[in-house]
């Protein structure tokens, strides 16, 4: 029988790296066990680092040298992504290669569910995937007039600083965007406005790419003429202008083409206005959207509840499946969009759109009493921001436990958790798990953002 070899020791001051957190930094130990963040470092690799900031019981540190590679590690695709000085802080995962990144995001919402809450879900889902690069539809640049170097700057901050990173070109975000950045700096730098325009958002529909120009001063007639040209050497692009806070968001020139995107599956057609939620990744969108209904399997006869509906991105296709639906909102703007978004997609349909309803409300203050009150669904699609939907899963709990409350209401059978946040998932797991009488049927990643370390994902909870 061969004997089990001791591991050869590190070298001094070598780290061997174990995993990678979240915020995509290699997790190492040294000998003390003290942990060690390395930036830049990937798991199974051998690398010597510069500290950058040391705690009793952990360090910060970036790599310096790679002495043994990962077999994961790629060519980044972007050249503003790295730890060279100035590199771009859009991206964090860039060198890892793309189906690791989601076998790490799986894991982070596996460990989340279990070490948080400890529900395990019955089957693990396999991931939903688009494409690696230009699947950024929104996005917000800073601008900024940077009087040394005689230029503007239009793009993400800078890895770990406040500093505008100097981008000439993005791989997340569409093409023709990408090809726009150097042109739109030579346009802010013309404007007599250049001190005064601080950030520019994207939000790209089907055929327009919105871009709404913050401005602190109002704008010259020579400068609205430049934008109006810059329009018209960009097809497709529509110029929204913001004095002061997001209401005050107005299209520039009135008549051109309507900022929407479609949701083919469902025969849908989502007009919006840019500063809207919307999901910032289309072509996952429009699969996430089938996917999650085809785990609710709304049914003709049955009534449904879309929490944190926002514009009726799940409302309507639900309205083409269920047989009464509900969605309820906080924002009143977005309650307004959804209402008028129903009654556009309406309107000359073979097969009606199903009776739905939308309702604004805050969802952090939900109670039994006001879920009674909002009757009874056979199931529920919820959506909620980073925060999560506590309050509706303590609710849900609080009646499970307490019967006499229910007043011949009954719970889903069957709900769609679609978070943002998997802390806050497992958190609200837990909740729908432990107290309020569900089995988390299955759960897992949807890649909405490649090379981030934003972690969405999906959840099924069926009554037992
Ligand atoms: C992740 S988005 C989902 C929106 C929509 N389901 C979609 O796919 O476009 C979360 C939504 O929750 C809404 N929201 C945030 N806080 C809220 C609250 N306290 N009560 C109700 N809705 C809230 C936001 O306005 C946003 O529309
Ligand atoms: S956000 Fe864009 S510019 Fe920045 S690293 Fe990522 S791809 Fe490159």
């Amino acid at each position: 029988m061969s004997e089990l070899k001791e591991p050869e020791p590190l070298p001094e001051g070598w780290l061997e790296i174990e995993s990678l957190d979240i915020e995509a930094q290699g997790v190492a130990r040294r000998p003390d066990g003290k942990v060690v963040f390395v930036d830049g470092a990937l798991p199974g690799e051998r690398v010597t680092v510069k500290v950058n900031r040391r705690k009793n019981n952990w360090e910060q540190a970036t790599l310096v040298a790679l002495h043994r590679e990962s077999a994961q590690r790629v060519r980044p695709g972007c050249p503003h992504f790295g730890l060279h000085e100035g590199a771009c802080g859009g991206c964090k995962m860039q060198h890892l290669h793309p189906a690791a990144q989601v076998a790490i995001k799986q894991r982070v919402l596996e460990d989340n569910l279990w070490h948080l809450s400890k529900v395990k879900p019955d089957s693990m889902l396999p991931a939903i995937e688009g494409p690696a690069w230009g699947y950024r539809w929104r996005a917000r640049f800073s601008v900024r007039h940077v009087r040394k170097k005689e230029t503007v700057l239009v793009g993400f901050h800078e890895r770990k600083s406040r500093y505008v990173a100097d981008i000439r070109e993005c791989h997340v975000v569409p093409q023709h965007v990408s090809d726009q950045l150097l042109p739109l700096r030579a346009l802010i730098g013309s404007m007599d406005a250049i001190e005064t325009c601080p950030q520019i958002e994207l939000a790209c529909g089907d055929s327009v790419t919105a871009l709404v120009l913050r401005h602190l001063e109002p704008l010259s007639a020579g400068d609205l003429a430049k934008l109006r040209a810059f329009a018209q050497e960009h097809p497709g692009v529509q110029w929204w202008l913001q004095p002061k806070g997001p209401d005050t968001v107005k299209l520039l020139d009135e008549g051109g083409e309507e900022l929407a995107y479609a949701l083919p599956e469902f025969g849908i057609t989502m007009p919006f206005r840019p500063t809207d939620f919307t999901q910032v990744n289309p072509h996952i969108n429009r699969v996430l959207v089938d996917r999650a209904l085809r785990l609710l399997q709304p049914q003709r006869k049955e009534r449904v509840i879309d929490w944190f509906c926002g514009l009726g991105n799940f409302t309507l296709p639900l309205a083409t499946l269920a047989g009464e639906v509900l969605g309820i909102e906080g924002s009143e703007a977005l309650v307004a969009r959804s209402r008028e978004n129903f009654a556009r997609n309406q309107q000359g349909r073979a097969t009606p759109l199903a009776t739905t309803r939308f309702e604004a409300r805050n969802l952090f203050e939900m109670t039994p009493q006001q879920l009674v009150a909002d009757g009874a669904a056979d199931r529920w699609l919820v959506d909620p921001p980073r925060e999560g939907a506590f309050a509706l899963a303590k609710a849900l709990a609080d009646l499970h436990q307490d019967k006499s409350l229910r007043a011949g209401w009954h719970p889903p059978r069957r709900i769609v958790y679609v978070s943002c946040n998997p802390a806050t998932l497992a958190r609200d797991a837990g909740l729908l798990v432990h107290q309020a009488g569900y089995t988390c049927s299955l759960a897992g990643v949807v890649n909405m953002f490649p090379h981030t370390a934003h972690v969405e994902s999906i959840a099924v909870f069926d009554l037992q």
